[in-house]
This record gives C-alpha cells, sequence and structure tokens, in this order.
C-alpha cells in the first residue's frame, strides 16, 4: 500500500538472531554510533530475536519525533521482567495511556517551579552537611553522595527524617535500585522478547530470571509502600510537612485509584533522584581530579562572586557561569542515561521510512553528546566550549524530550549544581597517591549498567583553608539547628 516507503538500513541481519551476535558486550552506545556513521543517524535499523529495534542518533529527528509527534512517540516499549519484578506502575515503564498522564500531571504540580523552589534551604542546607561528613571520611565520598541525595530525596517525597548510617528505608530503596537496573536491561532478558516464558514457574530449570523477579518484589514493595504509609498517618495526626506526597493526598480528590498514582509518584521521585544524583557527582569529581585547570578556574570564580565568609547556594547560579559550564560538560561528557527506550503507538512515515505500530525507538543521546561537529573533540572535557556563543546546550538532550522529559531536571540540576560549588568552594580534589609518592590518575571509563557511573576510583579531598574548614562547620550547625520542615509555597 505504501509506495516509495521503505524500512531504515542497518547492519545485515542472521536469520532468527539478527544482529545479536553483532552486538557488543558493554557500551553498546558507542557501537550504535559507530553503525550509525555507516547506516544513518535519522533512523537505522537494528534486529534483535523477537524484536525490531529503530535507532536515532540525530538531536533534530528525537525533537521531530519526541515532541512533533509526541502523541505516537511518548510510550514505552513492555518490560516484561521489569514488570513482573514489581515495577508495573513504575512511571518510567507506564505506555502512554491515561494512568501516564495522570502521573504526570500529578509529578508537575508536585515538582513545580515553586515546589522546587521551596525545596532550595533543604538542598543547600543538606551540602553543608554533606561537606563536613566528606571532611570526616573521604574515602567514603561515593556514599555521602548517595546519602545525601537519599536524604533530599525521601524529604521531598515523605516529608521523611532521620536517615542515619544504619537506616532500613534507605538501604531498602538502594536495594530497589539496583533491582530496577538489572530488571530494565534492553536486550538483556529473553522474556521481554518473549514474554511467554513469564508464566514459567520459578522452579523451572533455567527460570533463574523468575527468582530474581520473586526476589526484588517484597523489596519493591517495601520501598513504595512503608513511607507511603508513613506519610497518611502523619496527615491523620495533623503533623505532615509539606512534601510532595502529603501535598497531593490533601490537594486531589479522594480515590483509590488516584492514591495508587501518588503512591508511585512519589517512589519515581525516591528512586529517580539518588542513583542519578550520585553517578553525575562522582562523575564531577573524577572530571576535577583529572582537570586541574578547570577545577581551578571554577574556584577563582567562586572566590571572586561568592568571596569566603558564606558557602555558594543554588540561587548563586546565573552569576557563577563558568561553574554553570562545568555542569554542563558534565552532563555532555558522561550523560548518565545514554539512550532513551520509547515506543511507537501507531504506524508513521519519517523522511520516507516505514515506522509500524509498536516500534521499539532507541534514542541514543550519547551520540547527540558527542557529535564532533556540534562538540568539538567531544572525548575531552572541555567547560569553555559552553562559554561560546551558540553551542546547544547539553541540558536540553540529557533530560530526554517532550512528554517523557525528565519531571525531576530541575531538582536534579540544583542539587547537582549546589554540591559542585560548595566542594569547589572548600576542597582541593586531587589524585590519591600509591606507595611511593606517585599520583594515580583515575582510567575514564564507566561501569556496564543502566546508569552510567564511573569504575570506583580513589581521590583526595584537601581543605583549602582552615578558614573554609571553619565555615563548613558554622553552616552545618546552622543547618542542624534549623526546623527540619519543608514549608510550601504557593504557585
Ligand atoms: C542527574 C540527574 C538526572 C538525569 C540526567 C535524568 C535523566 C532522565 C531521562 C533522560 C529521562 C527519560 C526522559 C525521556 O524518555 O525522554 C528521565 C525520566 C525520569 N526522571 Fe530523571 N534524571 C535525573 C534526575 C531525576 C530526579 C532528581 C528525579 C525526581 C525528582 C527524576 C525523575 C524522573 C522520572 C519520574 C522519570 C520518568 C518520566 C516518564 O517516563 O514520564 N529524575 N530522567
Amino acid at each position: 500500500r505504501r509506495r516509495n516507503v521503505h524500512l531504515p538500513p542497518g547492519p545485515k541481519p542472521l536469520p532468527l538472531l539478527g544482529n545479536l551476535l553483532d552486538m557488543p558486550k558493554s557500551e553498546v552506545h558507542v557501537t550504535f554510533r559507530d553503525w550509525a556513521n555507516i547506516y544513518g543517524k535519522d533512523l537505522m535499523k537494528v534486529e534483535m530475536p523477537g524484536e525490531t529495534m529503530y535507532v536515532i542518533s540525530d538531536k533534530k529527528v528525537m525533537v521531530d519525533l519526541f515532541e512533533g509527534r509526541s502523541v505516537i512517540y511518548s510510550s514505552k516499549p513492555t518490560f516484561t521482567m521489569a514488570e513482573s519484578s514489581g515495577f508495573k506502575n513504575g512511571i518510567p515503564l507506564l505506555p502512554y495511556d491515561s494512568r501516564l498522564k495522570t502521573s504526570r500531571r500529578l509529578l508537575k504540580q508536585g515538582l513545580s517551579p515553586a515546589a522546587v523552589r521551596s525545596y532550595y534551604p533543604y538542598i543547600n542546607n543538606r551540602a553543608a552537611l554533606f561537606l563536613e561528613t566528606l571532611n570526616e571520611k573521604p574515602d567514603d565520598f561515593v556514599r555521602h553522595f548517595t546519602r545525601m541525595a537519599g536524604h533530599t530525596a525521601l524529604k521531598i517525597a515523605y516529608g521523611y527524617e532521620g536517615v542515619t548510617e544504619d537506616d532500613r528505608l534507605l538501604e531498602t530503596a538502594i536495594q530497589a535500585m539496583e533491582y530496577f537496573a538489572t530488571v530494565v536491561s534492553p536486550g538483556k532478558w529473553l522474556v521481554d522478547s518473549l514474554p511467554i516464558l513469564d508464566r514459567l514457574p520459578s522452579w523451572f530449570p533455567f527460570a533463574q530470571f523468575k527468582r530474581i523477579q520473586n526476589q526484588s518484589k517484597p523489596v519493591v514493595y517495601e520501598t513504595i509502600t512503608r513511607p507511603f504509609e508513613e506519610v497518611k498517618r502523619h496527615l491523620a495526626r495533623g503533623t505532615a510537612d509539606g512534601s510532595l506526597s502529603s501535598y497531593l493526598l490533601q490537594s486531589e480528590k479522594s480515590d483509590p485509584e488516584l492514591e495508587d498514582a501518588i503512591k508511585w509518584a512519589a517512589t519515581s521521585v525516591f528512586l529517580g533522584q539518588f542513583d542519578t544524583t550520585t553517578a553525575t557527582l562522582s562523575w564531577f569529581t573524577h572530571a576535577m581530579v583529572k582537570h586541574p585547570e578547570a577545577q581551578k578556574k571554577a574556584q577563582e570564580e567562586i572566590d571572586r562572586v561568592v568571596g569566603h565568609d558564606r558557602l555558594p547556594e543554588i540561587e548563586d547560579r546565573d552569576s557563577l557561569p563558568y561553574v554553570n559550564a562545568v555542569l554542563k560538560e558534565i552532563f555532555r561528557w558522561q550523560p548518565i542515561i545514554a539512550m532513551l527506550p520509547r515506543a511507537s503507538s501507531q504506524d508513521d512515515e519519517y523522511n520516507g521510512y516505514f515506522v509500524p505500530a509498536g516500534t521499539y525507538m532507541l534514542a541514543n543521546i550519547w551520540a547527540v553528546l558527542h557529535d564532533p561537529e556540534v562538540y568539538p573533540e567531544p572525548e575531552k572535557f572541555l567547560p569553555e566550549r559552553h562559554l561560546k556563543e551558540g553551542t546547544p546546550d547539553p541540558l536540553d538532550v540529557a533530560f530526554g524530550f517532550g512528554r517523557r522529559v525528565c519531571p525531576g531536571m530541575q531538582v536534579a540540576q540544583s542539587q547537582t549544581f549546589e554540591t559542585m560549588a560548595s566542594m569547589l568552594a572548600t576542597f582541593d580534589l586531587r589524585p590519591a597517591k600509591d606507595a611511593h609518592g606517585k599520583e594515580v590518575m583515575p582510567e575514564t571509563k564507566g561501569i556496564d549498567s543502566l546508569i552510567n557511573f564511573p569504575v570506583p576510583f580513589k581521590c583526595t579531598f584537601t581543605p583549602r583553608s582552615q578558614a573554609a574548614m571553619e565555615l563548613v562547620h558554622r553552616c552545618a550547625e546552622h543547618a542542624r539547628s534549623l526546623p527540619d520542615r519543608l514549608e510550601r509555597w504557593s504557585d
């Protein structure tokens, strides 16, 4: 019926196996970029057993489809493995249906610009407490990032206090996130391409995936239910503060389905925040250790603009263009989500190519952010490129597009900016030394997972001065003395 309409080009598939044998073990986004340079950046067809993927490596096509034709391209592929592991109602996995639209509406209210501004004082204070723990136990810096982001996420989502060293809620959530990263792994689980396998009993030989599902479910259930029930108890007693879930429970009409959507909206804030923030701040630390010249420039800017009598705050972002350029370059150089999965929900045609309903669309945002024609020498960490007029803003790509754009992007940018600027104001970040006193530069390599973390590395955090540490203690003391309530700002 469709004359002059073709399927997109791609590497030659084998019968049944498709391109499975051509797939690399790691850094799939790099291989897809290389293939796109041969077969086409707009749409490229990659065949997997039971699934045909269209890979997009061009920003204009992403914008055309995900924003211009968002009614067709805002759905998600079915992740059977993740759904049966307890994440069925998780917002990132929802198809584009009425449940998703309700969830996005709730998140829009809960993370509105005014709501996010109401979190600023809390995020600023958390940074001061973080710096104090960093000074006490510098080797545990990644763990401190996770606890700071986890604490902030619990506060925003539930108004929850008291994350202590052995806090079960945070530990359970970390476990849930680990399960999420395992079970949402495009191409890893045969059951995603052959959903009928999901009916196998867990005792069945080779049904290891069923056992993972059974282990994940109670962990996910506890993560979504326990803090939410606590909020409802606080609301009944009149002691709840302005957290996202207490605000939504009060402002929305009482209805079990809506309550379930609020519960999952709060969970998605909680789970959406701490791994992404930890990974971004880990790459920032890595970049500063390897690029002392960029670190020095950022510190000079902070010293000049903010001075030495206070810590930088989120509100200083516009006055610190170089630090802001460092932030942009981190999100460009090491996007923590390299590829975005989407699905088309009806037949379509683009640039002469046929896109059948239900096609698995994969946006290679890493390829866009590493395009040498847009970002010369893309492998290099060069914050200066963002100070040049006309350089496309990587933040427009790193947080996704259209109706599925990351709803937490303002929170994410606020917390990462505040933490980066405060660390630079008070510490020098340097490579660790070996037994002979020689500096050991960390290798720039990501671990192979859903979220792009750097491989573990060592470094040192040296206080920039005695006065800087006194400032940290003063600010941390002040943060501890404040009432820990979130007061909601009105829109
Ligand atoms: C460092 C930071 C972060 C990055 C780089 C990031 C990036 C992304 C990306 C690329 C998407 C997919 C967008 C798309 O498909 O077009 C996404 C979705 C999402 N993010 Fe984030 N994110 C970050 C932090 C956060 C935070 C702090 C929250 C919560 C407060 C959050 C909540 C979510 C949720 C709920 C979704 C699913 C939205 C949907 O499917 O409709 N993220 N994020």
